[in-house]
């Protein structure tokens, strides 16, 4: 068999869900080993430039320095680790093969390695998360305020527990998750600009940069501020977990909004309900053996993903834990962090091209609120008898419930048969009756909540919609 070199990689992530070339250039710039290398050699040139504005570092040093990373290959700093057998050493000793004698011993001047690699972290998650993350989310969050704009009086069954219960709007269903996915990217914005840096050292008491410096702290925000950080309010050899913690957390909780979105979008496309579908392509095939099949493979697909990425989240908890000053239990674990966001962002490309193309079926969605027509007006019939005075309503529209279910007769049927009812009936208003007699009319402020929630996320993130509201 032949092999395509791309097929040659074990996670699916770099072949079957990213298969195109941009995807790669665009996640690759943060999340590959490249970069991770590239933003660790990023902090290196940081700590120069600082160290040259102090007087320490010779005027040229930066220059020199960035010229070096320009050459660095990742081929070039692993062959140093196979020698090494630390990735950091590895880093240090290629950049100074390149920088003059002269520059040479203030590469990596009194840092320790995690001041570089958590700083490098920390940076390339924020910068991924303003210039990668925070766009696709914004833009899938678009597509489904349109979707809920468009189909704000949509009238809908809502269920719960799997039955129908009472009437919504299918723009309201979908603003549930305009909401929800809305408040997720505003949480990540917030967390990744909390993810801070450190220049500590090795045990997080500034011992090295002590010895130069009198203001060691002070120190560490000018190498922070070259680069857009701050650090946090105490490190050991490493950042404070928590920071990242949270950044992780914010991911993780957004990936599951899209599995409960793709669930919930999937149940809508059984056959029995059939009220939204996803766009089917002339020649696809759903089912190997079943010509007919038109089935929710890309819901299904992002809860998939979610259920391979969501338990990473425990690994970052336990990564919370190191012992004393640190130990190295975080450094493996905590390089799977980028393959969370490569599937995070398949699960986002997948859901905003299948819901661009959402199509909802008209006619299933009213047949399926016609089926309970005549039952759903039971909350709003009991509700206003009892407002009108009668005693023990609920029981009573209880047992009216059971007789239509023996009947072809709706509750206002039954209301009539009944002198008593009768009675109450004649002192709702006409706009009370209105919602007994046209249940579709008894969907409280769905449309315009609906309304609502799509103009503050859209106030927020500051979209235009193809439907203005
Ligand atoms: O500044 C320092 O280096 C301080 C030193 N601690 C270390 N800090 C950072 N990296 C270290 C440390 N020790 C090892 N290594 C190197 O980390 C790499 C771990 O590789 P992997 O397990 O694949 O994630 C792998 O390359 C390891 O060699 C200490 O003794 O406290």
């Amino acid at each position: 068999m032949q092999t395509r070199d791309i097929f040659a990689n074990i996670s699916p992530l770099d072949h079957r869900y990213s298969r195109r070339k941009e995807n790669f250039e665009e996640l690759g710039k943060y999340l590959s080993e490249n970069a991770t290398i590239e933003f660790q050699a990023e902090v290196e040139l940081a700590l120069v430039k600082v160290l040259a504005v102090r007087g320490m570092a010779p005027k040229k040093a930066p220059a020199e320095v960035e010229k070096a990373i320009e050459e660095l290959t990742t081929e070039e700093v692993y062959a140093e680790e196979a020698k090494t057998k630390h990735n950091i050493r590895a880093l240090v000793n290629c950049i100074q093969k390149k920088v003059s004698e002269e520059t040479r011993p203030y590469i990596h001047f009194t840092a320790t390695s995690y001041d570089i690699v958590d700083t490098a972290n920390s940076l390339r998650y924020q910068k991924a998360a303003k210039e990668l993350i925070l766009p696709k989310l914004k833009e899938l969050h678009k597509s489904w305020a349109e979707i809920a704009l468009r189909e704000k009086d949509r009238v809908q069954i809502g269920r719960t527990h799997g039955q129908h219960a009472v009437p919504v709007t299918f723009g309201f269903t979908i603003a549930e998750y305009v909401a929800r996915l809305g408040e997720r990217i505003a949480e990540i914005e917030a967390k990744s600009e909390k993810l801070v840096g450190k220049f500590a050292g090795a045990v997080g008491a500034y011992n090295a940069s002590g010895i130069f410096f009198e203001d060691p702290e002070e120190f560490e925000k000018e190498v922070l501020a070259e680069l857009g950080l701050k650090p946090g309010e105490h490190s050991t050899q490493i950042v404070q977990a928590e920071p990242m913690t949270d950044f992780v957390h914010a991911l993780v909780s957004t990936f599951s909004v899209l599995a409960a979105f793709s669930d919930d979008m999937r149940h809508l496309q059984r056959s029995e309900i059939a009220e939204i579908g996803e766009h089917f392509g002339k020649d696809q095939v759903g089912s190997s053996t079943m010509p007919h099949k038109r089935n929710p493979i890309n819901y299904e697909n992002v809860k998939s993903l979610w259920k391979a990425f969501m338990p990473q989240m425990t690994t970052v908890y336990m990564d919370q834990l190191s012992e004393h000053q640190r130990d190295l239990t975080n450094s493996a674990s905590s390089r799977f962090i980028p393959e969370l966001i490569a599937a995070l962002l398949s699960a986002v490309a997948r859901l905003t091209r299948v819901s661009s193309k959402m199509a909802v079926d008209q006619e299933n969605i009213k047949k399926n609120f016609e089926q309970n027509k005549k039952m759903i007006v039971a909350e709003p019939l009991y509700i206003l008898l009892a407002a009108a005075g009668h005693p023990d309503a609920h029981e009573a529209v209880r047992k009216l419930t059971l007789k239509a279910q023996k009947t072809d007769l709706s509750l206002k049927e039954l209301v009539d048969q009944s002198e008593e009812l009768q009675g109450y009936w004649g002192k709702f208003t006409e706009n009370q009756k209105e919602l007994i007699l046209e249940p579709e009319k008894y969907t409280g402020i769905a449309a315009q909540k609906t309304e609502k929630i799509v103009k503050n996320w859209q106030r927020k993130f500051n979209y235009d919609l193809k439907t203005e509201v």
